[in-house]
């Protein structure tokens, strides 16, 4: 896959009175190179609906689009990838279904993390750092401990996800993580592109 710094995920509660393609645009601006559709109302056709508008945007710009949970529709849109969590399709099984597509899996645990290298996860995520309000069934915050441990024994990409903000990306980058993924402090803000624009001169003062 194309390497990547800064991630960003869809979260439309955050962003009322503006339109996910207007948020997502202004992010691309601002130097995002992955967007990932989250859409957790399990309404399968407006969730289509947001995918083919997503790729169209990302296929504009030369951005990598994921579709989080549903393969079926990340094949329909021709999505570049899919994210999958510890409880979604089992990455072997995924892996039949996508070809060559990315797969991301999220992680929590380096047994997790080496499972999914084993097994050939495109990308992991490693979180949630800190405490995050954004999901709801979420795992405690596995630290910068957790990205430590990644650094030193993983080899595919990993993304550092999870209460990530402009004030704690810091220490994030400081204990080796290349990658950042946010949801709420981007498309949560009045100035997307700005606060990305600042994730990414962190990541490249490094
Ligand atoms: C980049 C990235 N990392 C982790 C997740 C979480 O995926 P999952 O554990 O399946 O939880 P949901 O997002 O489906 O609630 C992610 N989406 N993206
Ligand atoms: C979708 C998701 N997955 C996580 C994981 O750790 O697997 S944390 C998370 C939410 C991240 O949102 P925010 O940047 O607003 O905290
Ligand atoms: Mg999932």
């Amino acid at each position: 896959m194309k390497d990547f710094r800064l991630y960003a995920i869809t979260g439309e509660q955050f962003h009322p009175g503006r339109s996910m393609i207007e948020v997502m645009e202004e992010a691309i601006k601002g130097g995002v190179d992955i967007i990932q559709l989250r859409d957790k109302s399990g309404d399968k056709a407006v969730i289509t609906e947001k995918a083919k508008a997503l790729r169209e945007l990302t296929r504009k710009y030369g951005v990598t689009f994921i579709v989080n949970d549903y393969i079926d529709i990340a094949m329909e849109v021709d999505a570049d990838g899919i994210h999958l969590g510890q409880g979604d399709v089992p990455l072997l099984e995924a892996r039949k279904m996508v070809g060559n597509k990315i797969i991301g899996i999220s992680t929590h645990a380096i047994a997790e993390a080496l499972l999914a290298e084993q097994q050939g996860a495109d990308y992991i995520g490693v979180g949630p750092i800190y405490p995050t309000a954004t999901k709801v069934d979420v795992v405690d915050p596995v630290t910068i401990a957790y990205v430590r441990e990644v650094v030193k024994e993983v080899s595919i990409p990993f993304v550092a996800i999870g209460g990530i903000k402009l004030h704690n990306v810091d220490d994030v980058i400081q204990a080796g993580a290349t990658r950042i993924c946010a949801v709420s402090e981007i498309v949560g803000s009045d100035d997307v592109k700005g606060v990305c624009e600042a994730f990414i001169r962190k990541l490249e003062r490094g």
